[in-house]
């Protein structure tokens, strides 16, 4: 199996990135934002909870996303590999995955996070929120309060990964065709060292 995190702050073109490395690879995409915007939409308990925090710009407890995504691990026992995004967003969350994985008999390949200017960011994730509904795009106050949660709690999991050697830079502004370019290079490299 090849195990990626797509690392990076809110806007960083994770969700984008994901979306055309999964049809690339065949890796299965698990993004706890969109896990979580479906209970969301389904209006379930979880869901219900969830947004109350998510409108704040904050983190979801840890053991909600963490059971979310044990639960997608077990639902795909046959899976080439996954792209997480947006998940580990703390230090908790990132040794809960290790763990997982391990009982799995397989770890983390990499982690690559996607480096972008933090104006840009909250340029990308204001012009997100004119078409996307999400209303943690509707505010600057809100995009912002999520960047300094990212910095305050998401941040500490790169360290935990470059303890590793696993963390890696990579170019997250410029087309999205040139970003995709970049991180093919690094995934074609972990699936070659695979056979
Ligand atoms: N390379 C890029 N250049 C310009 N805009 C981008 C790029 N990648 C993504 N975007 C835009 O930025 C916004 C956030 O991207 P998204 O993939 O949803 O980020 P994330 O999942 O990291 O929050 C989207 O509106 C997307 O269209
Ligand atoms: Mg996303």
């Amino acid at each position: 199996m090849v195990n990626i995190i797509l690392f990076g702050p809110p806007g960083s073109g994770k969700g984008t990135q994901s979306a055309n490395l999964i049809q690339k690879y065949g890796l299965i995409h698990l993004s706890t934002g969109d896990l979580l915007r479906s209970e969301i939409g389904a209006q379930t308990p979880l869901g219900m909870e969830a947004k109350k925090v998510m409108d704040q710009g904050q983190l979801v407890p840890d053991e909600v996303v963490i059971g979310m995504i044990s639960s997608k691990l077990d639902a795909n026992p046959e899976a080439r590999g996954f792209i997480f995004d947006g998940f580990p967003r703390t230090s908790a969350q990132a040794e809960a995955l290790d763990k997982l994985l391990a009982l799995k008999k397989t770890s983390i390949a990499a982690v690559l996070s996607l480096e972008v200017p933090e104006d840009e960011l909250i340029k990308r994730l204001l012009n997100r929120g004119l078409t996307s509904g999400r209303s943690d795009d509707a505010s600057e106050e809100i995009v912002k309060a999520r960047i300094v949660e990212y910095h305050n709690k998401t941040a500490p999991v790169a360290d935990h990964y470059a303890k590793y050697g696993k963390f890696k830079k990579i170019k997250g502004n410029g087309s999205i065709d040139e970003i995709f370019s970049l991180l093919s290079k690094e995934i074609d490299e972990l699936v070659s060292e695979k056979v």
